[in-house]
């Protein structure tokens, strides 16, 4: 049986255009308009528009979060840090979802999960302050029982695992990542949380991760914008999100 979500697809996919910034910011001009991105992708079915405001603002810029959060059709999921910077940047903002995620200036992208256990009370602080402006709130935590305890502990109502060891996992190790993954998707559903997935999925690891039922939603951004190169912005976005589809689908047929 499919789980269906509030938007009745069977599972949806978060468009993460932070990368669509990265083009545009490698010449400093006005395009490609990550904006434009975004309406863009949400006609090609994208449920959700994912960014990520990074301390360093490497692509999306604070300009980027204010001008397409009143645009959105769907919604609005802005992945930050858990800094007083961003907390208060995201509540002044107020998208629908804030992902809280782990930052280092030095890394070239998010190498792992949020340690919420070991800040605890920051990141408590940090659900709260979001959930009283009326933001949901997701942790971007490893697929690990202690974090998606903690997760469950503090009260976030949604997960988001860290799929990167997954894709970035040698064919020996890629079986258990991936059971890894099963495991946490199991393991948040029975503690009530919504679980997403994302990082580093493309258009092939992600068929696998897909079919795996009950995760409700994939946030997926650089193979879209690298795939749209060939293909285009709004093909790569409609072929995501159908090979997700048929792969959920033919998983709950099984
Ligand atoms: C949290 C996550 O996995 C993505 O948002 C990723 O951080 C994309 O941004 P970067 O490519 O700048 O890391
Ligand atoms: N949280 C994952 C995300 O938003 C996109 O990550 P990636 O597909 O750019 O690796």
């Amino acid at each position: 049986m499919s789980y269906l979500q509030p938007t009745g697809q069977v599972i949806e996919l978060g468009v993460n255009i932070d990368h669509v910034a990265t083009v545009r910011n490698a010449r400093g001009t006005v395009y490609p308009d990550p904006l434009k991105a975004a309406l863009l992708a949400e006609e090609a079915g994208a449920d959700v528009i994912t960014l990520h405001l990074r301390e360093d603002r490497r692509h999306i810029k604070d300009a980027d979060v204010r001008a397409i959060r009143p645009r959105l059709a769907t919604r609005m999921n802005l992945e930050c840090a858990v800094t007083t910077e961003m907390l208060d940047i995201a509540c002044a903002i107020r998208p629908q979802d804030v992902c809280l995620v782990p930052e280092k200036r030095e890394e070239v992208t998010t190498e792992g999960g949020l340690d919420v256990r070991r800040y605890f009370s920051e990141v408590q602080a940090a659900v709260r302050q979001l959930q009283a402006e009326g933001i949901r709130v997701s942790l971007f935590i490893d697929a690990e029982e202690d974090q998606i305890q903690a997760a469950a502990e503090l009260g976030a109502p949604v997960i988001e695992l860290h799929t990167g060891r997954y894709a970035e996992a040698g064919d020996d190790a890629l079986h258990q990542e991936l059971e890894r993954i099963r495991q946490g998707v199991d393991i948040g559903l029975a503690r009530g949380l919504q679980v997403n997935a994302g990082h580093g999925l493309h258009y092939t690891n992600v068929q696998a991760i897909a079919a795996i039922p009950g995760i409700a939603e994939l946030n997926i951004g650089h193979a879209i914008v690298a795939q749209a190169v060939f293909d285009g912005w709004q093909k790569a976005v409609r072929d995501m999100k159908a090979i997700m589809i048929a792969a959920r689908m033919g998983a709950d047929a099984r």
